[in-house]
Formats: structure tokens, sequence, C-alpha cells
């Protein structure tokens, strides 16, 4: 090849490779509790599994400077939204701290990226899931939720025993309730595409809607109704499905685990609470412990060039997260969440 050529050539794959990724996992961060031990342990686990991708983490304004700097010094690109509030009106949500969540619609705004995965701060990721980054666009990708725990106690689905994970079991009576309900996804999980329209249109029409007990996971399931596809459970495993439907689970083949159900957050789990003494559970906690404990392989060794206090960030990244805190002496360790 010419000289000339090859120089070129190798000008233009320099560009492409300092072109900004245009995909990214992203996850949502709100309060001074304790969530953000799940977004260090969910950046620790993509990095196991070799994910290709960053991770984004949505901050609400009232995240601490300390916890933001815990999450950029394990790699995490931390971006500050405006919170959304939802019109008011009475409803009771299923847990009162849901309402912070209709602010996770910010990351629609995410437009330097063409492609997301938005994955809970209690999600952990057990293997390498960039291939749904690759599925068609014009989609929006999520797991099937299950109606079966008390949270859903408020529905006719949970009411009549019916649920989407065994829709045979107790069919839907079409003749006395009219056609079934659309299949209805878990919103800790989903593949979306930012767009400035679509985050306009998102909040246009929140304004003008009720809310609902599950705040905007049910809005997002009307408003991607048609869009929407279901994807295997694999790529969400929410925990009740567990005790719920056996039959439906293969766990060696789970790649991503929702620690969503009452009582199984890992950072706080005591094995008290009803349908945690199992020992599929413990399993799953401890996994999700080994990788966030993993200090020696998984912690990241790069710290940003743009770090403001860089031998303060390299104390945090260094030290056992809870020794670092405790030193800062900005958060109180105890076990009383701010949420859930
Ligand atoms: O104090 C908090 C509470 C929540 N979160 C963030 O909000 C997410 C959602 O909260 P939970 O994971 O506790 O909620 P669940 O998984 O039980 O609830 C489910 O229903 C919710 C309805 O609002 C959301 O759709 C959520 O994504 C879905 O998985 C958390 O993962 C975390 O990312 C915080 O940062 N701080
Ligand atoms: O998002 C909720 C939440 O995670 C609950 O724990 C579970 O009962 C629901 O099925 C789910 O929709
Ligand atoms: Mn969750």
């Amino acid at each position: 090849m010419a000289p000339e050529l090859a120089g070129k050539m190798a000008a233009k794959a320099a560009v492409a490779a300092a072109k900004p990724a245009t995909k990214a996992y992203v996850t949502f961060l709100a309060g001074a509790g304790d969530y953000w031990m799940g977004v260090v342990g969910l950046a620790k686990g993509l990095r196991k599994v070799g994910s290709a991708y960053p991770l984004v983490v949505a901050v609400l304004p009232d995240v601490p400077e300390l916890h933001r700097k815990i999450l950029v010094s394990q790699g995490c690109i931390v971006r500050e939204i405006a919170p959304v509030y939802p019109p008011e009106n009475h409803t009771q949500f299923a847990m009162a701290y849901y309402v912070i969540n209709y602010s996770k619609l910010r990351i629609w705004e995410f437009v330097e990226y063409e492609r997301m995965v938005y994955l809970d701060a209690d999600i952990q990721v057990f293997e390498n899931i960039d291939e749904l980054f690759d599925l068609p666009k014009g989609h929006f990708y999520a797991v099937m939720d299950c109606f079966c725990e008390k949270t859903w106690s408020h529905t006719p689905q949970y009411q009549i025993g019916h649920c989407q994970q065994c829709p045979d079991k107790v069919t839907w009576p079409a003749a006395e309730m009219g056609p079934p309900p659309a299949l209805y996804f878990n919103a800790g999980m989903f593949v979306h595409e930012p767009s400035m329209a679509t985050a306009k249109a998102l909040l246009d029409t929140l304004r003008v809607m009720p809310t609902t007990p599950f705040a905007e996971q049910d809005f997002l399931n009307m408003f991607f109704k048609e869009q929407y596809k279901p994807i295997p459970l694999v790529y969400n495993l929410v925990l009740a499905m567990l005790w719920r439907h056996p039959e439906n689970v293969q766990l060696e083949k789970v790649k991503v685990v929702h620690y969503c159900a009452a009582g199984s957050k890992p950072w706080r789990f005591t094995g008290k609470e009803e349908n945690m003494d199992r020992e599929d559970i413990r399993i799953l906690v401890r996994n999700w412990w080994d990788i966030y404990n993993d200090d020696e392989s998984l912690d990241f060794k790069g710290l940003p060039a743009l770090a403001a206090d860089a031998d303060e960030l390299e104390a945090a990244a260094k030290k056992p997260l809870r020794a670092a805190l405790a030193e800062a002496g900005t958060v109180k360790y105890v076990a009383a969440p701010s949420a859930a």
C-alpha cells in the first residue's frame, strides 16, 4: 500500500476510535440512601462479563458528591438529570418511593447514544448481554412481568389469579371482563432508543395522564404498547418467578437477575423476610456480593483524566467502599433504607 494511503487510513481509524461510544448501559440513582451500592455492583458485574459498552448513571440532584465520585472511580459516566414530577393526584403507589422513578424518563434525552440498555440499580449481570444492542431497531424490548405478588393486589389480574406467565392456568374471563390486558413488561430492564422527540412526547403525555400504582412502569407500558416486544426472561429474572413460576425458570441459563422482590436487595439482605429463606435466593445474594467484593480483579483501574481531586478519588477507589464512606463522615451506616 502506498505510504500516503496507509497514513490516511490510519488517521481515519484513529478518528473512529476516538469517537465516543454510541451505545451504553444506563442506570438510575436517586437520593442519599444505599442504592449507590447497587450501582457499584452493577458496574463491576458489567466489567466482569467483559461488556464492551460503558455504564451511564443518571443521577438526581440529591445524590451526594461522594457517591458520584465513587461511581466515577468505578468507571461510570455520571450524568445529572432534572427530576420529573408526575401530575398530582391521589394515587397510592405500590411503594411510596416509586414516585421518583418518573425521573427515569430523562434517559430518552441521552441522544448522544443511539441505543441504550436500561438496568435498575438492583440488577446484576452474570453473563454478557451486549447482544441486546444488536436487536432490530424500532421496538421497545423488555421482559414480561409476573402478577402474582401482593404488590399487584390492586389489579383484576391478581384478584382472579390470572398471570401472563401462565395464562392457561386461570384463563382471562373475556366474556365478563372484556379483552385480556396487553402484555406487560417489568421496567427494571429495557432496550430503548434515545430521541428528543420521544422524550418530549413522554413528558407531554405524562402531563395529561393520571398516575397509577406502578408509576413510570405502568406509564411506559401504556406509552410503548404497540412497540413492545417481549424478550426471554433470562434478561431480567424477577425473583418472584422462582416461587411463582418455577416451571418457567432455568436458573443456570439466566444472565440478568433483578433483586426486586421485597427483602431481596443484596446490600440489605437479612434472609428474614417472606420468601427469602430459600437456598436459591441465598446463592443469588452471595453471587452478588462476590462481584461487589471482588476488589482485586474488578475495581476500575484507570481514573478519569478530568477528576477534580485525583487523590481523593484514588483513595475512594482503593479503599473498601464502606470504610471510605465512614471516613468521609457524610453517610451514616444504618440499615434503614431510603426506600424499599
Ligand atoms: O431510593 C432509591 C430508590 C430507587 N432508586 C432507583 O430506582 C430503581 C427502581 O427502584 P426499585 O429497584 O427499588 O424498584 P422495583 O424493582 O421494586 O420496581 C419496579 O417498579 C418500579 C415502579 O416505579 C420501577 O419501574 C422499577 O424499575 C421496577 O423494576 C432502583 O433500582 C434504583 O435504580 C434509587 O436510586 N434510590
Ligand atoms: O416492578 C414491580 C416490583 O418489582 C415488584 O416487586 C414485583 O412484584 C412486580 O411484579 C414488579 O412489576
Ligand atoms: Mn428494581
